[in-house]
């Protein structure tokens, strides 16, 4: 290879590469001499203006398009030599407009790949359930629907699931959350983030979003008319963008770009002052950063407290939109943060309880360093 050798790419294993790959579409050369190394159990995202080839790159590693020349390996295997229960197997594929069989139940669509890979009818229906569950669907409200009966984030939320169906190591994503409002593609990217926490494949993703790419990559990719202008991790590229036309592309606001690298358990405060009771004067210093959270008998946030000239006010957090998770950008909590005119967010666990609080102070500290 004569990609230089890359600290993500040295410290993990490296099973899927491109090298030397081009694409020609009658005059158009969708892809020029693309040279790519995909870290194992990471995400890489590849983004870049409309045409330059992203999609292209993703369906030559699917096989779905033919290289003009180069070769693309998995492991010691040519992708061309594969045949197509191997390619299933190995890679899962989720897009844009989801491709869900109209035809096929929520449930069947999931169960699509394992039923032909002619896996056991008996373990199936259970990985569906568990699969839907994962992607937050619940599997006895939604089994039996149709496509046609979901949102679209529900349904991009069952493409997901169905491309993670067979358990493939590599999952292949073409704009998976491009086709909805803004808050759910939000949220799906939280899931998304929750979801790689637990099963950590190898994931390349591509996206127009320049925030959802620096959000969820571990490995940046950027492309420019068929070719790979800078590849590295986001934070390494918005410290040095290598010329003008990446500097363009992240945009003006690097420094709050860099929030959405770190996620709230990256600086949570894990022992706060907390309890059922409204708080006396002695529990909260008056030059205090910290808030006092309030809590239900589940441990549920309930109201914080801050000192306001001598006073203590309160502001009511009892609600997931007051309140961030253990895996939500430091983005989203100072927009919590401002939202609520407190000093800190409170962070909750998975059940909803209060699990610490990610304070304005630290969240500014790391912004400018
Ligand atoms: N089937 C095809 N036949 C002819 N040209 C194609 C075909 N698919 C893509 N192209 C061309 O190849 C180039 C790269 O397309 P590709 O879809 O990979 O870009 P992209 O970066 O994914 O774009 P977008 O962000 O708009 O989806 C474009 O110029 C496109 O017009």
């Amino acid at each position: 290879m004569h990609l230089p050798p890359h600290p993500i790419l040295s410290e993990t294993s490296i099973f899927l590469q491109a090298e030397r790959i081009s694409v020609q579409y009658g005059e158009t050369r969708a892809l020029k001499d693309v040279s790519l190394q995909i870290p194992t159990n990471r995400v890489t995202v590849l983004i870049g203006p409309s045409g330059c080839g992203k999609s292209t790159t993703l369906r030559c590693i699917n096989a779905l398009v033919k290289l003009s020349s180069g070769v693309i390996t998995y492991g010691d295997e040519s992708i061309q030599n594969m045949n197509e229960t191997e390619l299933r197997r190995a890679m899962g594929y989720a897009i844009q407009s989801v491709g869900l069989m109209p035809h096929l139940s929520v449930e069947e669509n999931v169960d699509l790949v394992p039923r032909l890979l002619g896996w056991e009818r008996s373990g199936r229906a259970e990985r569906v359930k568990r699969l839907l569950n994962l992607v937050r669907l619940n599997p006895e409200v939604y089994r039996n629907k149709y496509p046609h009966e979901l949102s679209g984030g529900e349904a991009q939320r069952v493409g997901v699931a169905r491309a993670l169906g067979a358990d493939p190591p590599v999952l292949l994503m073409d704009e998976p959350f491009g086709a909805v409002d803004p808050l759910t593609r939000e949220q799906l990217q939280d899931e998304f983030i929750h979801i790689q926490r637990q099963l950590k494949k190898t994931v390349i993703f591509v996206t127009h979003d320049i925030d959802e790419a620096i959000r969820l990559a571990d490995y940046l990719v950027i492309m420019r008319e068929g070719e790979v202008v800078q590849a590295d991790t986001p934070a390494n590229i918005l410290a040095s963008p290598k010329d003008e036309f990446v500097e363009r592309f992240l945009g003006p606001d690097r420094s709050l770009k860099r929030l959405s690298l770190f996620t709230a358990d990256h600086c949570c405060i894990q022992k706060v002052p907390s309890g059922l009771e409204e708080p006396t004067k002695s529990v909260l210093p008056e030059d205090s950063t910290s808030c006092y959270w309030q809590v239900d008998a589940m441990g549920h946030p309930i109201k914080g407290f801050m000192w306001v000239n001598g006073r203590l006010v309160s502001r009511v957090v009892n609600s997931a939109s007051h309140t961030v998770q253990t895996y939500s950008s430091l983005r989203e909590c100072m927009a919590t943060i401002l939202s609520l005119g407190l000093p800190a967010a409170a962070v909750v666990d998975d059940e909803g309880r209060l699990f610490g609080e990610v304070r304005f102070e630290t969240i500014q500290t790391i912004s400018i360093s």
